[in-house]
């Protein structure tokens, strides 16, 4: 039997302050550290950028920072150039979309692979709105509009879910893609000192057990100066649910080997990929 992922494959997720208002310095600072994920450990072949990773993450500056997705919008031929000279995939976190037809905004990751193609786009498709008294309120639907799909990426080592953040919450895009064969879920998020320390953590692991798959959770580093404090902590979780690799709060690129015999051996232990009921659950397994 084929395996899901291909082979072995190291992965770097950057962990950066990349909301300050000077949009062309966050993405340049987004270009060196991704040069310098790859120049430090060759042998990385996946890089993760975070959400928001070139603005400001604030309801009331998504148009202002927002893009036309198209080969010559800034952030479009930054990624590009960047995984066709690295030969890397690379998962830009995400920013503002300005949809021109529409006159929509989107938070929206664009995937490019090794020859600077874009191979996939996601837009985040449930939007950030909370109220905890005494704690953190946000409403992205302020601004922002949500995606209509699950996100499953194809490339040369296997599959990969996408989401965005929030989406994490949201178990159904997760085994909608591990059931297409994914081999792990990428959330590039931005949780906060209130959210952070409830779930980020566990709803890494969550996810990754749920499905038997890798989870990798990409952050911006806290910036004391914003207004919205990034909790930190960028995570790759196996699919037994450990913690492999984790970030502090502030900049850093942290690294992890996925292994498909890995996979392979939490599946064969514990077989829940080949013991579902879907004679009583077929209505939400689609
Ligand atoms: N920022 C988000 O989209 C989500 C988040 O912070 C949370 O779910 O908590």
């Amino acid at each position: 039997m084929s395996k899901i992922l291909s082979q072995k494959l190291k992965v770097a997720l950057i962990q950066f302050i990349g909301s300050t208002a000077d949009k062309s310095a966050n993405l340049q600072k987004a270009a060196a550290l991704v040069e310098k994920a790859v120049k430090d450990q060759p042998e990385t072949k996946l890089v993760v950028l975070p959400e928001c990773f070139n603005s400001p993450y604030a309801t009331d500056k998504f148009r202002e920072y927002a893009e036309v997705i198209e080969e010559d919008s800034p952030s479009y031929k930054v990624l590009s150039n960047l995984a066709s000279k690295l030969k890397i995939i690379l998962v830009g976190g995400s920013i503002p979309e300005l949809e021109p037809k529409t006159n929509k905004i989107y938070n929206t990751s664009m995937v490019f692979d090794q020859n600077g193609a874009l191979i996939a786009t996601h837009r985040k498709a449930h939007l950030f709105d909370i109220d905890i008294p005494n704690g953190i309120t946000f409403k992205e639907s302020d601004s922002l509009t949500g995606g209509e799909k699950a996100t499953t990426v194809e490339t040369s080592y296997g599959k990969f879910g996408l989401g965005i953040c929030y989406d994490m919450r949201f178990p159904e895009l997760a085994m909608i893609s591990a059931r297409q064969g994914s081999f792990a879920m990428i959330y590039p998020g931005a949780f906060n000192t209130v959210t952070g320390p409830l779930h980020w953590s566990l709803l890494a692991r969550s996810r990754a057990i749920d499905n038997q798959v890798y989870t990798l959770l990409c952050s911006p580093a806290r910036n004391m100066n914003s207004d919205y404090h990034a909790y930190g902590h960028s995570m790759v979780v196996n699919p037994r649910g450990d913690v492999i690799a984790e970030a502090g709060e502030g900049e850093e690129i942290i690294y992890a080997e996925l292994d498909p015999e890995e996979i392979e051996t939490f599946r064969q232990g514990i077989p829940i990929t080949k013991q579902r009921r879907f004679d009583i659950y077929k209505d939400v397994s689609k």
